[in-house]
């Protein structure tokens, strides 16, 4: 076995298990070494059954009592058994694990640790793990256990299991980083500090080990932005845009007024078209702000000066709604342009009819997912490229779109409150224009904070708003262990609360694992209120605009980071209509508490983020993501704001000294910059 080798060859790592690290993004021994865990376990002595907390991750210890039974169902089996000791009872069930059946009852004294929730008023332990014998547990006791992003099949055990093995393959030579900066900050050695990722001895030794590796993360993003922005730098382009009458004819018929901030944003975004420079411009605005408006407005004087525009969304939902929404701007103001939606679900006739729509020009806004830039896509003089930030271009994706013609103008969208200078870097590459006001005829949303005993007042508040007629989002419980479980639990819930909302009322739902279409009608009936309530999980997090929607209500809000709460509220209060927001917790604690107490008095973005950040406070172990945008491995960018401030220095340091990284204690960075590289471009390419 070597870094390089499949994670196959790893012992013990059989073709079924490497395809579930292949699912993961685990392809060889080197991702799995860098596979970090997503967060720590601290274990404690087990508690007896009779004080197991609802809510709390618990750990039990007794012996399995009566018949361990598995529920029929394929695919859906669920295991269930009895753990007793001397305080009590307790009902434990496994998802998927039919086998158990079997081993379970021989095992005598078990150990389980799992989370422990309320089901039809009875507590049960839910797909606990299970630690045999007893004794092993032990030695568990106050250390740290690495906690891994799994996916379903693969256990927390089987990563660790191969982890060990992985880990002797790493050398100290591997180290990538140039020795004065493991110098200048003190970092500790490359091999040492690997482990201590995983394996960390104490909170010490994992944060020292972490700073390295936020560092090295930063330093090479940094580099590579460096590059992708030298080569892009006052890049020319052979465009020749002029003002439209018939945009100002738009903008005097929409139903509303731009605010001051996006009509700032529209006069950036028309100087830079205009110029003989290539536009690189990223916009932020707030949930809400109305930066898709923005995008149109660009998209239009892409068409009407003669040229394309293409709008790429994150999700397919997100494209169709885009191109919905367009598609009847155009109608309706009568502009003579044609609206094309080209996403990888279509048929594959439905796509070639597409293509050749957009080859001969006849459609001039494009609007799609990652297909848009896919080979068989031939754009007729592209002009404009509307992404989010997710997506990110360099001059190879560029060319690549525009196809012999000219390199395309990009705009950025992002809702991510990120503080300025922080943005300059990681930005480095892109002018960034800022939306910081809200369309005025906004109500800020009223939140509030309550436990699950709530819930029928708050199904009674929907009820009322719904008579109204508005309509309600319910985010439901996040489930960790999987996504199809996650899709169960929305079903669950959907019927739950169609029975208790009544007949009169439409419940639906929607999840990660329907297929694309599924979920763009259930969107689209939504859309036209023909269903009133939507269970979801969060797919419905970015971009869904559906202003008649007026109540969101987060169950498990303690489960989510603070951004995404803000980003998940930000679905109501997108109209005239006075919304709600209704955070639902079982949680008792005070950090709980005082996390939701920040939303529930504030709907200002970048005050939620810095607040988050006080809260957690540096190095926090089990920080939720803040973001998934600036996506990185271990890096925060708000947690590690002064390491990227030093990375940047540092960065540009290195480049004045050794512009093409040519000394020899460059040439590892050298090369690992070249990889990276690589990938990014893979990434967009893709
Ligand atoms: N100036 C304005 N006045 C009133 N309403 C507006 C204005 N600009 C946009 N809107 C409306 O506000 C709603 C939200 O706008 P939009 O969807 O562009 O938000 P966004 O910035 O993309 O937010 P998110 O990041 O949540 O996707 C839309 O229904 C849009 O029509």
């Amino acid at each position: 076995m070597s870094k390089k080798s499949g994670v196959g060859t790893i012992k013990g790592v059989g073709e079924k298990t490497e395809k579930l690290f292949e699912k993961i993004g685990v392809y060889t021994v080197d991702d799995l070494i860098h596979y970090y865990p997503r967060g720590y376990e601290i274990f404690g002595e087990p508690v007896p059954i009779s004080e197991v907390e609802e809510g709390k991750v618990c750990t039990i210890c007794g012996s399995v009592f009566g018949r361990v039974q598995v529920s029929p169902g394929k695919g859906r089996q669920i295991t269930t058994a009895y753990l007793k000791d001397l305080t009590g009872t307790i009902k434990v069930i496994w998802f998927r694990m039919p086998f158990l059946r079997n081993t379970l009852g021989r095992k005598g004294v078990v150990v389980l640790r799992g989370r422990v929730v309320k089901k039809r008023d009875s507590l049960v332990m839910e797909h606990p793990e299970i630690y045999d014998p007893a004794v092993r547990y032990q030695e568990k006791i106050n250390t740290m256990q690495p906690v891994y992003g799994l996916t379903a099949g693969l256990t927390n055990n089987a990563v660790i299991k191969a982890l060990r093995q992985a880990l002797e393959q790493v050398r100290e030579q591997d180290d990538f980083l140039p020795d004065e900066f493991t110098k200048k900050y003190h970092f500790r050695p490359y091999e040492q500090s690997v482990r201590e990722m995983h394996f960390p001895e104490n909170k010490e030794a994992f944060l020292a080990a972490r700073q390295r590796f936020v560092f090295e993360e930063f330093l090479v993003f940094i580099l590579s932005l460096r590059q992708i922005k030298n080569t892009q730098d006052r890049m020319k382009n052979g465009f020749h845009f002029e003002d439209q009458p018939q945009i100002s004819e738009f903008l005097r018929q929409l139903p509303y007024e731009l605010t001051a901030a996006q009509l700032r944003v529209w006069d950036d975004m028309q100087k830079d078209m205009k110029s003989q420079y290539v536009m690189s411009r990223l916009v932020q605005g707030d949930v809400g702000s109305g930066k898709t408006i923005v995008a149109v407005l660009g998209l239009l004087f892409a068409g009407l000066n003669g040229y394309q525009g293409a709008l790429m969304a994150p999700t397919e939902v997100l494209a169709r709604q885009h191109f919905e929404n367009i598609k009847d701007m155009l109608e309706q103001y009568q502009i003579p342009l044609r609206a094309e939606l080209l996403t990888g679900s279509m048929k594959a006739k439905e796509k070639r009819e597409a293509y050749a729509r957009i080859e001969s020009g006849e459609s001039s806004i494009i609007i799609g997912t990652h297909a848009l830039i896919q080979e068989k896509a031939i754009y007729h003089n592209l002009a404009l490229v509307v992404t989010d930030e997710q997506h990110r271009f360099g001059v190879k994706q560029r060319e690549m779109l525009a196809g012999k013609g000219n390199l395309p103008h990009i705009l950025v969208m992002s809702a991510t409150p990120i503080p300025r200078t922080l943005g300059i870097i990681l930005y480095g590459d892109l002018d960034i224009s800022v939306i910081d006001e809200l369309p005025k005829n906004r109500l800020p949303i009223k939140n509030c904070v309550v436990d699950t005993g709530y819930r029928p007042k708050a199904y009674e508040f929907i009820r009322k708003q719904v008579a109204q007629g508005r309509q309600c989002y319910v985010i439901c419980p996040m489930v960790e262990e999987s996504e199809a479980m996650e899709a169960e639990n929305v079903i669950d819930y959907c019927e739950m609360l169609s029975e208790t909302l009544g007949d009169s009322i439409n419940v639906s739902f929607l999840h990660g694992k329907m297929k694309e279409k599924e979920k763009d009608e259930v969107m689209n009936a939504f859309g036209k209120n023909e269903i009133q309530v939507l269970v979801s999980t969060t797919v419905v997090e970015v971009g869904i605009d559906v202003p008649n929607a007026t109540v969101i209500m987060i169950e498990n809000a303690e489960r989510f980071g603070l951004a995404q709460l803000h980003q998940l509220r930000g679905r109501v209060g997108r109209g005239k209509y006075q919304s709600y927001c209704i955070f639902m917790t079982a949680s008792k604690s005070k950090e709980t508490k005082e996390r939701l107490d920040i939303l529930n008095h504030s709907n200002d973005g970048f005050f939620i983020a810095s607040e988050d950040l006080r809260l957690r406070g540096p190095g926090d172990l089990f920080g939720i993501r803040q973001s998934g945008v600036l996506d990185f491995k271990v890096a925060d960018v708000f947690q590690d704001a002064k390491l990227l401030q030093n990375a940047s220095e540092e960065a540009d340091r290195l480049l004045l000294d050794d512009p093409e990284l040519e000394f020899p204690e460059h040439c590892k960075l050298k090369e690992h910059l070249r990889i990276k590289l690589d990938e990014i471009m893979l990434e967009t390419t893709l």
